[in-house]
């Protein structure tokens, strides 16, 4: 009663005492004082912190254009600029396209930019210890192995050949279909079911069907794309509300723990499915995806014991979630700018025709691909978190468990390192002069191009990505003209740490009036 009576009094005062004009002058004194204090603590141009919240208002007023407002204020502030997410105890720290920036956090100074206990506790549920949550000695063990595996011709091959059957048994039949019908479907989805199939059949040696006739709900995949997205909500909720949720076991946080329940499941009874195989035949000779390759090289390894079950299962989870949706994504973005540049199709198409059955490396196709991810980073921003104080090499300062975020969106289209044409999608950019035509990208900074990461934790998956991508849009092209449905000139990427469209890519496909396989020399127009 006493409490009520005095709460009552207290807002009595407040109407009485305190008029709108009074709360109207006290907000703008406190953004006259922040915007003084954001000038003399940070770069011209750089997004307002605001008192208490940060920059989360200048980021919600911009939700419907984010990368491209992320971009310009990178451009406005010089390419470094801090920022502070506070919702009790979020995050802080700087956001930067300098290419000496990043190379200093993933190179020069990488043992004080793991990717931290930040990121893991937001990811524990989903990843355990598995590689992409991993630091120190248990990152270093997980990447000799991975880079042990997927470098052998052995390897190599099967994933080649997981590549080429899915293209051939699935997704070309899939597409013919839909051709005939004069169908539209939706490219992206359809692009990112052949590579969470493409990714269980290399990681695990098992096909959950997602690119299977009728496209089939898949348990198993929309388990891991739930799992996926809760964790990622996490990220840009206060910490106090989620544990408070995980904590007493409800909303969202219930369902994470249901999807990743679900997530583990499947791989563990795919481990103890692939041991118990191991005792009865004595040999996971005959397979090659990742998992039986590190069972039978640490079943046959003299150190005790061997890879436990647990890492194991965290391993191949890790491999899902880095290779399921990237280059999907970035195979999207391709085709939705081929749509609107029919010249470089022509000669992406002249490129594969003349290609040969599995010989030349379709230089000019790689050029594109590489070109259009730098205009659409699958991966548009990555964050390391600083162990210890440290100055950036433009002499930016971060402090201990503050973030550095490196921005590869901003990174692709800054004009002071790709040039005034920046914005224009020309492959020809990174082809080794008219004469040659052979591929160049070697010579390009990877600090300036970091679409797989850079240093140390570049992407294991790179090769096997370029390679899934190739023969995709090899096969499409080859054979159907991919035409995006008007209304999609502008595109809206999904805000997440994937660069999805947000609404897919809605296409027909037009069967091209020649068959055109590799090898053959009937190179059409690019319209035909
Ligand atoms: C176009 C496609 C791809 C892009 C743009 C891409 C990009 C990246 C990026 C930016 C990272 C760094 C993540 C971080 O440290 O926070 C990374 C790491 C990684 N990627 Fe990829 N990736 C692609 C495809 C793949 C594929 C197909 C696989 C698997 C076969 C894969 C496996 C991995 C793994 C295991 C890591 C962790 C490496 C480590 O931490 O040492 N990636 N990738």
């Amino acid at each position: 009663m006493a409490s009520s009576s005095l709460v009552s009094t207290a807002l009595r005062l407040v109407t009485e005492y305190v008029r709108a004009s009074d709360i109207a002058i006290a907000a703008a004194v406190l953004f006259v004082c922040s915007a003084i204090r954001n000038r003399l603590t940070t770069p011209p141009g750089a997004p307002m912190l605001w008192p208490v919240v940060g920059i989360i208002p200048s980021l919600f007023a911009h939700l419907d254009d984010i990368y491209e407002w992320g971009t310009a204020a990178l451009a406005r502030a010089g390419g470094t600029f801090p920022y502070r997410g506070t919702w009790g105890g979020g995050s802080s720290g700087v956001v930067t396209s300098v290419p000496a920036n990043v190379e200093h956090v993933l190179k020069t100074n990488f043992a004080n930019y793991p990717k931290g206990p930040y990121y893991r506790e937001r990811f524990v549920e989903l990843l355990g210890h598995g590689i992409f949550n991993a630091d120190g000695d248990a990152w270093r063990a997980q990447r000799r192995a991975a880079t042990a595996e997927m470098h052998s011709a052995r390897f190599l091959e099967f994933s080649h050949g997981t590549i080429d059957a899915l293209v051939r048994d699935k997704l070309v039949p899939l597409l013919e279909k839909v051709s005939e019908k004069g169908e539209v479907v939706d490219l992206q989805d359809v692009l990112l079911r052949f590579t969470f199939d493409n990714i269980c059949a290399a990681a695990f040696g098992v096909d959950p069907g997602c690119l299977a006739e009728g496209l089939p709900d898949v348990p198993f995949a929309r388990a891991f794309e739930r799992a996926t997205e809760l964790s990622l909500a996490r990220f840009v909720t206060p910490p106090f509300v989620w544990k408070a949720k995980r904590f007493l076991g409800v909303g969202t946080e219930r369902e994470l723990v249901e999807a990743t329940r679900a997530v583990r499941a499947f791989a563990e009874a795919t481990v103890a499915e692939r041991r118990a195989e191991l005792r009865k035949t004595g040999t996971l000779a005959g397979r090659c995806d990742l998992l039986s390759r590190l069972m039978s090289s640490s079943s046959s390894s003299s150190d005790s014991g061997g890879y436990s079950d647990e890492f194991l299962r965290d391993f191949c989870i890790s491999f899902i979630l880095a290779g399921r949706d990237t280059s999907s994504v970035g195979l999207a973005w391709f085709f939705w700018l081929l749509a609107s540049h029919r010249d470089v199709e022509s000669r992406v198409l002249a490129d594969v025709l003349s290609s040969g059955d599995g010989g030349a490396s379709m230089d000019y196709l790689h050029a594109a691909l590489t070109e259009s991810m730098r205009l659409y980073p699958p991966v548009p921003a990555d964050f390391k978190e600083a162990v210890e104080d440290d100055v950036l090499p433009d002499g930016t300062f971060v402090r201990a468990r503050q973030r550095v975020i490196y921005y590869a969106y901003a990174m692709g289209r800054d004009k002071s390192l790709w040039g005034p044409d920046c914005l224009e999608f020309r492959p020809e950019r990174w082809l080794n002069g008219k004469k040659s035509g052979a591929f160049a990208g070697g010579v390009e900074s990877p600090y300036k191009y970091v679409v797989f990461n850079a240093g140390p934790r570049l992407c294991v998956g790179k090769r096997f990505a370029y390679a899934q991508m190739k023969a995709v849009a090899a096969a499409v092209l080859g054979r159907f003209r991919v035409e995006v449905l008007p209304g999609q000139e502008k595109m809206k990427p999904k805000l997440n740490t994937t660069l999805y469209m947000r609404d897919g890519l809605m296409v027909r496909f037009a069967r091209r009036e020649q068959r055109h396989e590799p090898g053959h020399a009937d190179v059409p127009a690019a319209g035909g």
